[in-house]
């Protein structure tokens, strides 16, 4: 039976999430996936680190209280976030990037990348930073080093988006797409429609593990901004960087812009899209956008986001899922796992 190592890297709501599946499925997952997940490593900037090549017991790591040094209460464990042991010598096979998302720079998460590929190891990451802004160097790290690069949880959470639009569409002649691509601010909008206000929908979004560590990234369209350059550069073939995509947010819609446009039949939705010109580029934005009850986006309500591809050959294909989620984005990590395993097997 295969086992993968894997060190955790950011330890807050996806990481945490993934160490508490690993203790409930991992005996499943031996028997339907054919391997088994040991957690050799976990750093975090805030809860410190721990390592143990022997494996740290999952269910202890899920359970530990989310207080400043915490990792320091197992045995195996230190106050202090010791990011570049863990990457490169606690043993993994396989690191799980998830720190927080920098829009500017995709830092510190793009360094960590770069050391865990050049260590030789796989990385799984839900990280939009390091994949908009360094994808191309990352992969060509991950290839010269002859590893996998996998970030399936940085476009709709779990929901397989770039796999299988890169995997099953491949010849259906893509000109763009358009989709509500942020959980948190298509959460605040539904809430909104119910009457809460902007500030309650937001902390809301927050306590439910749905919004980023700055929540504006998610209101103003930043976040969606990214998810449009990744899906852009990876399907459409495009080579955008984020300043080429205008954008805007959701922030200055208040409850009465919500109520009148009920009233109308209509829904605010906050719209991320790109479509290939006649003259071969590629034009992308982010935008709230007015929508008539029966657009095929509007009826996408909560942390649910959708993306429809438009196809030469197929015409809209729509894929709708988890946009956001602890549990929901652990899952991308673990789906990532799988495709490593499966290359390795077909290797
Ligand atoms: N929560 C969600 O629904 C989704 C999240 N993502 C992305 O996944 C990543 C993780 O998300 P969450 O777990 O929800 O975020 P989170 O904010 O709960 O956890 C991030 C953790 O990273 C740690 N961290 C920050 N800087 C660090 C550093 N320099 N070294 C070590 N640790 C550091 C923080 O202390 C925090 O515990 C983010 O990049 C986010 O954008 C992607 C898809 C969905
Ligand atoms: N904050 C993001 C998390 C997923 O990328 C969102 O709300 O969609």
């Amino acid at each position: 039976m295969t086992e993968y190592k894997i060190a955790l890297v950011g330890f807050g709501g996806v990481n945490r999430a993934l160490a508490q599946l690993i203790a409930e499925r991992n005996a499943r997952w031996q028997q339907e996936l054919g391997f088994g997940l040991k957690i050799v490593g976990v750093t975090d900037l805030f809860l410190g680190s721990a390592i143990d090549r022997n494996g740290l017991d999952a269910a202890t790591l899920a359970a530990l209280p989310a207080q400043k040094g915490a990792l320091a209460q197992i045995p195996q464990g230190s106050a202090e976030a010791f990011n570049e042991s863990v990457i490169k010598q606690s043993g993994a096979d396989i690191i799980a990037e998830a720190t927080f998302t920098n829009p500017k720079d995709g830092e510190p998460a793009a360094t960590f990348c770069r050391w865990a590929l050049e260590a030789g190891k796989h990385v799984v990451t839900t990280n939009k930073g390091p994949i908009a802004l360094h994808a191309a160097a990352l992969k060509a790290l991950a290839k010269a080093n002859g590893v996998s690069f996998e970030y399936e949880g940085a476009v709709m959470s779990g929901t397989p988006v770039l796999r299988m639009a890169r995997q099953t569409l491949a010849g259906a002649g893509l000109v763009g797409f358009e989709g509500i691509l942020n959980g948190t601010s298509n959460y605040v909008l539904t809430r909104m429609e119910e009457g809460l206000g902007f500030a309650d929908a937001v902390a809301q979004a927050q306590a439910l593990g749905y919004a980023e560590a700055d929540p504006s990234a998610d209101v103003e369209g930043y976040d969606v901004r990214l998810k449009v350059v990744i899906l852009a550069n990876e399907l459409l073939g495009a080579c955008l960087q984020v300043s080429d995509v205008t954008c805007s947010g959701i922030s200055s819609l208040d409850s009465a812009a919500i109520q009148q446009a009920q009233a109308a039949g209509q829904r605010w939705k906050l719209i991320g899209s790109a479509s290939r010109e006649s003259d071969g580029s590629v034009r992308a934005s982010v935008e709230a956008r007015l929508l008539p009850c029966n657009h095929p986006l509007a009826g996408i309500s909560g942390a649910t986001n959708a993306v429809a591809f438009n196809t030469e050959l197929l015409g809209a294909v729509t894929v709708s899922g988890p946009g956001a989620g602890r549990v929901e984005t652990a899952f991308a990590l673990l789906s990532d796992i799988v495709a490593i395993h499966t290359a390795g097997r077909s290797a």
